[in-house]
């Protein structure tokens, strides 16, 4: 560690704050120059992304979510329109919420908001939250999920101002997730439940013509907002998933949209040892051996970012956890992330960072400033905020002393500007990164093995409803009855069973469990 490779190694853009330091990665010398060829076929895979070149082969896609926050650089004016018409209809329709010119049918203003989303389009939405929202206008609550019991504890808690004033916002690109179509059903029984239209209280953000938009349509939804296919769940946080929630929170989305796109502009330039995107690119490639070796810990030393690590765990490993490159080759690649904040994990995992297995790299993100006002000295002339920053510099310093890599990206405060830098920054590195080991980042088809496979299984589960009797029978028995593989059959009723649907006798083993109504 030294103060000249600290000097030699840091990328900064003094005009905004920003620095990523790369001092104790360790890259290798010759790593850069070997890369080369890489690196200059990322900035054209780059530049052809960002003229709307179909760079998602798979789903024939253009991949657009950087024109969100320069929608002069879309391809055309059709593109551009998409971007800038919803943009000002969301402000729009976020002013009329706030001064009740859109209100309850039940009389007044909504006072908070359930938004109904999973995967890209619950955790942009939740960063945004977390980081930015202590302010909010409208407090925002999440179901982003289908457990039952998680949606009972968010209704309650809603119910305190009440569902009358609760505007409800269902975000689904596809417009056709199984945990979210699950939730919105559930929300409406209870605003029926209530005695409420569902439909007066309810928002779709989706793509145009997918089930739910006709659902939306088809209930009298106060309003729908589009979703357009080129832009991905995971980075849709700059396009009306994240922005709907945010300006309804009253928000500054203008300062978050430009600081998105001053990142754009400065990894836009092709000199990469200037470029903090393509550094950080090589930073992984370094660390991991361009091939997922490693695993990269994000830390946070701010409780306003703890959802960073989950929203960049999203970001990185459905972008880049793909089994295929561009030319069909196995190489099952990614980049494991996971992470929560400092200092607290020092407290917890942090102990294995240092001594035990060395499998990860870690991604300090300082925050420069402790808080606006004064601070109480916890020690002579010593605050909170001194111990905050002297836990990040030491624990970086502990690790590197036993040779764990880190880098440190550093920023002045959490502001919308700020988070819009953050998210910009990573989601061009994920480009990068996919161009330097060749694989497509913006399909997901591993995900659709577990929807049908989920899927699957509510069939056999309905058969097995239809198998059960008042005589006891076994998981084998039913399985041959309706030719089902007896361990899912087993596993349907047990959990028919946990849900009060039959009784269960234990026996030796599974095999031997019987069930009857
Ligand atoms: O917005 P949708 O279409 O409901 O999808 C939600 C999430 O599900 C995924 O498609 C994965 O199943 C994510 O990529 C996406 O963010």
């Amino acid at each position: 560690m030294s103060w000249q490779s600290y000097n030699q190694s840091l990328v900064r853009y003094p005009q905004h704050g920003f620095s990523l330091d790369l001092s104790l990665m360790d890259i290798a010398p010759g790593l850069v120059a070997s890369l080369q060829p890489k690196i200059d076929k990322a900035f054209t895979d780059m530049a052809a992304l960002e003229a709307g070149q179909i760079v998602n082969p798979d789903e024939g896609r253009m991949v657009g979510h950087y024109w969100l926050r320069n929608a002069a650089l879309a391809p055309n004016e059709e593109v551009r329109r998409s971007i800038t018409e919803p943009l000002e209809n969301l402000k729009r329709f976020a002013e009329k919420v706030h001064t009740g010119a859109v209100s309850s049918p039940t009389g007044g203003n909504f006072q908070q908001v359930l938004l109904i989303g999973i995967g890209g389009s619950a955790l942009g939405p939740q960063l945004v939250t977390e980081a930015i929202g202590q302010n909010a206008r409208l407090a925002l609550h999440f179901f982003d999920n289908t457990d039952p019991a998680g949606m009972d504890t968010v209704i309650a808690r809603l119910s305190h101002t009440g569902l009358d004033k609760t505007l409800v916002l269902v975000i689904s690109k596809s417009g056709g997730t199984a945990e979210t179509r699950n939730g919105m059903l559930e929300a409406k029984a209870a605003y029926e439940a209530a005695g409420l239209d569902f439909g007066r209280h309810a928002v779709a953000v989706t793509g145009t013509g997918s089930k739910l938009d006709q659902y939306a349509a088809q209930q009298n939804f106060i309003a729908r907002f589009p979703m357009e296919d080129w832009v991905g769940g995971r980075t849709s946080v700059l396009s009306t998933v994240g922005l709907v929630p945010a300006a309804l929170q009253g928000l500054d989305i203008d300062a978050l949209l430009a600081g998105a796109a001053a990142m754009d502009v400065e990894t836009r330039k092709t000199e990469a040892a200037k470029n903090a995107s393509m550094q950080l690119a090589i930073a992984w490639y370094s660390a991991t051996n361009g091939k997922g070796e490693k695993d990269m810990v994000v830390l946070p030393y701010k409780d306003s970012l703890v959802l960073f690590s989950k929203y960049l765990q999203q970001l990185v490993m459905e972008s880049l956890g793909k089994e295929l490159d561009l030319d069909g080759n196995p190489v099952n690649q990614g980049i494991a992330v996971y992470g929560n904040k400092g200092s607290t994990d020092q407290h917890a995992y942090v102990q294995q960072l240092r001594d035990g297995v060395n499998n990860f790299f870690a991604t300090f993100i300082e925050v420069r400033k402790g808080r606006s006002g004064n601070s109480i000295e916890v020690d002579p002339g010593t605050t909170t905020a001194d111990y905050l920053q002297g836990f990040l510099r030491g624990t970086r310093k502990a690790l590197h002393e036993s040779g764990r890599k880190s880098l440190t990206i550093s920023i002045p405060e959490v502001t919308p500007f700020q988070l819009g830098l953050l998210i910009a920054l990573f989601e061009r590195t994920v480009s990068f990164y996919a161009s330097l080991v060749n694989i497509n980042a913006y399909h997901q088809p591993g995900v659709e093995a577990g929807k049908k496979a989920a899927g699957a299984f509510i069939d056999t589960l309905n058969k097995v409803r239809g198998h059960i009797t008042s005589w006891a029978k076994t998981a084998g028995e039913i399985a041959t009855e309706i030719d089902a593989d007896p361990e899912d059959v087993y596993h349907c009723l047990t959990h028919l069973s946990a849900n009060g649907e039959v009784q269960i006798s234990i026996g030796a083993t599974p095999a031997d469990d019987s069930f009857q109504i």
